[in-house]
């Protein structure tokens, strides 16, 4: 799915990613994990390709890049990120916002079919933004908005989903009932490989098969989350002695 060798990127003398070597198989959901200016959202422009490395080679769905059309191996990628959130219009519908997943625009400008109507309202319904329909996008809370950019980017059948720190600005409740959901998206047979952005530990759910710790732009770690996210490797990776506890699956650390 995503395949990086020795993938180096400098912009104005500094090296924001450094000697990345990764692969996200087939059947793999990933998590990235990385304190402030440790290079995630660098990263994920690479991988959609808006970002060009200095040296070393990508490779994304089996198309290597500087050989293949960076545009279309887009519409195989949804990105999920505060910034999409933000260029959304606040006037236009969920429904409308919803479909124009399809086409991948801000605004829906194309004519859409039944059966697109008919598959939003069903990626609302498991989303549970149903009621939401005709609801103004402005008008929702952070979680909603969420919600309908996830149903957005599931309308293009992406086969990759990338998630930049999705939980930021959720309340606590929001964020639980956020995870549960991505946790069951997981399980569908349809669910695109996951690449889910985050600084929070906790966040790193079950599904999460595999995880990236990425620090100063290098990979500190990377390998099956289970054996990766324990005491010592994270006290070394945040540089401060953190204490684990394991709940419901998952990892939840303090600082000591
Ligand atoms: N074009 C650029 N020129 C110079 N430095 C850059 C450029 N783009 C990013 N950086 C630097 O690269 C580092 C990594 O940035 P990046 O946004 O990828 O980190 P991040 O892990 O996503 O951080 P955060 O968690 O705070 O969002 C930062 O120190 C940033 O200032």
């Amino acid at each position: 799915m995503i395949r990086f060798e020795n993938v180096t990127v400098i912009r104005n003398g500094k090296t924001i990613l450094k000697e990345i070597d990764w692969n996200v198989n087939k059947n793999e959901h990933w998590a990235i994990l990385g304190l402030n200016g440790s290079g995630k959202t660098s990263l994920l422009n690479v991988i959609c390709g808006y970002l060009y490395p200095t040296s070393g080679k990508v490779q994304v769905l089996g198309q290597e890049f500087g050989k293949t059309n960076i545009p279309e191996l887009r519409k195989d990628i949804g990105f999920i990120s505060s910034s999409l959130k933000g260029q959304l219009k606040n006037f236009d519908t969920v429904l409308s916002i919803v479909l124009s997943g399809k086409f991948a625009s801000i605004g829906l400008y194309e004519a859409v079919e039944k059966k697109d109507v008919q598959e939003a309202r069903r990626l609302m319904e498991q989303l549970g933004i149903e009621h939401l329909e005709d609801s103004a996008y402005g008008v929702l809370s952070e979680g909603e908005k969420q919600r309908v950019l996830i149903a957005r980017a599931l309308m293009a059948h992406p086969k990759i989903l990338i998630l930049d720190e999705p939980c930021n600005g959720l309340d606590v409740i929001a964020r639980e009932e956020f995870l549960e959901f991505i946790e069951k998206l997981a399980q569908q047979e349809f669910c695109p490989t996951l690449i889910y952005v985050t600084h929070h530990v906790e966040e790193v759910l079950p599904c999460f098969s595999h995880t990236l710790l990425l620090k100063d732009g290098e990979v500190y770690a990377q390998g099956f989350s289970r054996e990766l996210l324990k005491e010592n490797t994270l006290s070394e990776f945040f540089g401060r002695e953190v204490t684990v506890q394991e709940q419901q699956n998952r990892t939840w650390i303090a600082i000591k």
